[in-house]
């Protein structure tokens, strides 16, 4: 079991909204089915490794007037809670789902946070660090008023603990937070593309933006490709993974299963093949429901079974690499 802290600056209450077919915009429409979970990128992680027995942490910032729905996710998932509370309300993140599969997000921009709340997240996670852990995820956006530097500035007082740290943003906060070379980095292909300037379109182009940051230091760089599943460029080598095939119910957490299940099994040492065969076949159960991926699904030895993984060549000009 490692120790693991999530960090998640701006968490969400998520409103999933659930269409009995398709929604048709400028009209009233019945839903089928409403929920509300306490959310946001880190949050959804720490959910995954804390159902793969880990110790784990949450912190970030947390608005004071709407916790309940938060702490009481924490303790029902037996999650250790260091938020910073911040006066106000947590932002509420609309998921509309509909009947196939397609998923749109309305994510709010989060809490004005004033700058003596940032100071006593640093101090807390100065703190946790101290204690002692195995890794830190830094995941989500940054709410208003926060530097982009953050994520950096993290990433540096992590690394001087030779603590590895994981980090899923996006803009320019992911560009900023790339400078400071974290241990792990898991953009999708979109968020990828806005830091390498232009369209990831292609398996050579993924790979060499994974390449680039690779050979920047990044020794874990997971690019998660939606339904066409996953590149994985790690100790000099690169890994795909085509998922099974499943029927989507909302894909909102796949990449935060995604990136649990891998750091699950690089904490265990498990060889990277297993590593991503597990990750892959953990996201693809995540999407056939809401919420988080369900290592104990009565299945999931099936959907492990058909997710395909390969090795492929770390060279993007050479010809066979094409999966
Ligand atoms: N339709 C699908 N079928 C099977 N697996 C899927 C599907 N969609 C996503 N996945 C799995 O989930 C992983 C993460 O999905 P995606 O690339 O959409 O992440 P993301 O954009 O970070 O998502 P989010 O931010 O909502 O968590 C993919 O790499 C893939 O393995
Ligand atoms: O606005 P951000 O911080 O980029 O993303 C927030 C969010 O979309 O990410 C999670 C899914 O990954 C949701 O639980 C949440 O609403």
């Amino acid at each position: 079991m490692a120790r693991i802290l999530t960090l998640t600056l701006n968490p969400a209450l998520d409103l999933t909204v659930r269409a009995g077919g398709t929604l048709r915009l400028g009209e009233v429409n019945r839903t089928e089915s409403t929920r509300i979970d306490a959310a946001g990128k880190g949050i959804n992680v720490a959910r995954v490794l804390a159902k793969l027995g880990h110790d784990v942490t949450v912190s970030g910032l947390l608005g004071a007037n709407n916790e309940t729905d938060f702490v009481r996710a924490f303790a029902a998932c037996g999650l250790r809670d260091a938020f910073i509370r911040v006066p106000g309300e947590t932002r509420i993140n609309i998921k509309l789902s509909e009947a196939g599969g397609r998923v749109t997000d309305l994510n709010g921009p989060g809490l004005r946070i004033p700058a003596s709340a940032l100071q006593a997240l640093f101090a807390r996670v100065d703190a946790l660090l101290s204690a002692g852990l195995d890794a830190v995820v830094i995941s989500g956006s940054l709410p208003q008023g926060i530097p982009l530097s953050t994520p950096s500035d993290l990433i540096t007082r992590i690394r001087e603990h030779q603590v590895p740290a994981w980090l899923d943003t996006s803009g320019a906060a992911l560009v900023a937070g790339l400078a400071a070379r974290p241990s792990g980095v898991k953009p999708n292909d979109l968020e990828l593309a806005d830091w390498a300037g232009h369209p990831l379109d292609t398996y050579e182009a993924r790979l060499r933006a994974a390449r680039r940051l690779h050979d920047d230091g990044i020794a874990d760089v997971l690019l998660s490709l939606g339904s066409e599943g996953v590149l994985w460029a790690s100790d000099g080598a690169a890994l795909t993974a085509t998922p099974p095939p499943v029927s989507v119910v909302s894909t909102v957490g796949a990449g935060d299963t995604l990136l649990a299940g891998t750091l699950h099994g690089v904490l265990s040492g498990w060889p990277r093949e297993r590593v991503l065969r597990f990750a892959t076949a953990l996201a693809a159960e995540s999407v056939r429901h809401i919420g988080v991926g369900e290592p104990d699904a009565v299945d999931f030895e099936q959907l492990h079974q058909h997710t395909l993984v390969q090795s492929l060549s770390m060279d993007p000009s050479a010809g066979e690499t094409h999966p």
